[in-house]
């Protein structure tokens, strides 16, 4: 064979071997293409089904907080996925049912030994309310913690849901309400008051309750005119228009509620209903919430209502019977017809003054005969 043959042919066998090199690799990255966009797909549909349940919504929410306005709107006009839209719902739903501390928009300011634990603790069973177990006294003794930490302090709410605190001496402390004015200005406040002369019967048990029955106490005649005569308790405790006064000069009425607390003692129901409207909140009370309790002279938490296992996180309580604590409902101090008289006597004109500013009338035993 010439020469020339020869190269020829080993030319030949030669570019056959590197076609079929070429092939080899096209079919190998033919391959590798067609198993990455299998698992391209998959990974896609699984995305689609799965994602937004597998993503942080806050992460979620901040990268949709990310784009500007302009662009939220069109990704989500022009998007033909409303899948989309779903997510966004969804995760913007999820934040704002996120259960976190929130600042209080309701407080419950007075008056103390009226009733304010009951009354906080019905409150709390309306699925839209939560409120702190303790009081803080934020207003009052840790105001310079800031308004972080009294935020800190309250249970964890979601949007939307009323947050009560109640520390009953913020009333008689006149820079307290400055101080909550300038927290809130349209905070809705509740005060609640009681026939001042049971008020002062129950303060009275209140303090001796170590030792009731030592000879050492004072009678209720003698703590009283002490009292009297320093100018101290009697004419503070049941003098409340002052203090209610105080609430009027910085709040408008209708953000003030005045309740009493003979009526939360009768019929809770009512007094809640009324409360319920106060703070703009759908119905939810209902009748078997609470029961009766004879032992007691109160009406307790209903410990059958569905409620009930709730309302454990929100009031310390007898679980048993779902009744407040022995601190509440003491034996009373007898008071000798004279000395109830005297008393009447000093006491009326505050309650007149005290009807005429909150613009209602509470029918008090004691003085029904003298406010006819
Ligand atoms: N349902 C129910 N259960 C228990 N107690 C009730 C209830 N309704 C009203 N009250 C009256 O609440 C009085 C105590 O008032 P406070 O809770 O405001 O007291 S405190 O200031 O927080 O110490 C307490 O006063 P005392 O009877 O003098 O103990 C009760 O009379």
């Amino acid at each position: 064979m010439p020469q020339l043959a020869r190269d020829i042919l080993l030319s030949l066998s030669a570019r056959k071997v590197h076609r079929e090199k070429m092939q080899n690799r096209i079919v190998k990255l033919f391959l590798l293409i067609s198993a990455w966009t299998v698992v391209l797909a998959i990974l896609l549909i699984a995305s689609h089904r799965f994602g937004h349940r597998a993503i942080n919504s806050q992460q979620l929410l901040r990268s949709f907080s990310e784009l500007t306005p302009d662009m939220q709107n069109n990704r989500s006009s022009s998007s033909s996925s409303s899948n989309d839209r779903n997510i966004r719902k969804s995760v913007l739903g999820n934040v704002k049912n996120e259960r976190k501390p929130r600042l209080p928009n309701c407080l419950i300011i007075g008056f103390s030994k009226c009733g304010t634990l009951a009354l906080r603790g019905f409150l709390s069973l309306h699925p839209d309310i939560v409120s702190t177990l303790r009081e803080i006294r934020y207003f009052t003794l840790f105001y310079k913690k800031g308004v972080e930490w009294y935020r800190n302090q309250m249970p964890p709410s979601k949007e939307g849901q009323v947050t009560i605190e109640k520390t009953p001496s913020y009333i008689l402390d006149p820079e307290a309400i400055e101080r909550i004015h300038e927290y809130n200005s349209s905070i809705k406040l509740i005060i609640i008051v009681r026939d001042p002369i049971t008020r002062l019967q129950s303060i009275y048990s209140h303090t001796f309750s170590d030792d009731p029955k030592s000879l050492k106490n004072p009678t209720f005649k003698e703590w009283c005119d002490e009292n009297l005569r320093r100018g101290q308790r009697v004419m503070h405790v049941a003098n409340y228009a002052p203090h209610i006064e105080q609430v009027y000069k910085l709040f408008p009425k209708e953000n003030v509620l005045v309740l009493s607390e003979e009526d939360l003692e009768e019929n809770p129901m009512r007094v809640m209903r009324e409360a319920e409207e106060f703070l703009g909140l759908k119905p939810s009370f209902s009748k078997d919430d609470f029961v009766y309790s004879k032992e007691k002279g109160f009406y307790c938490f209903n410990t059958s209502s569905p409620h009930y296992p709730e309302i454990l996180e929100s009031v310390v309580l007898n679980r048993k019977t779902g009744c407040l604590g022995s601190g509440k409902g003491r034996e009373h101090p007898d008071i000798d017809e004279k000395f109830l008289k005297q008393l009447v006597e000093v006491i009326r004109p505050f309650n007149v003054r005290l009807f005429k500013l909150i613009g209602k009338k509470f029918s008090w035993e004691n003085f029904k005969d003298s406010l006819r």
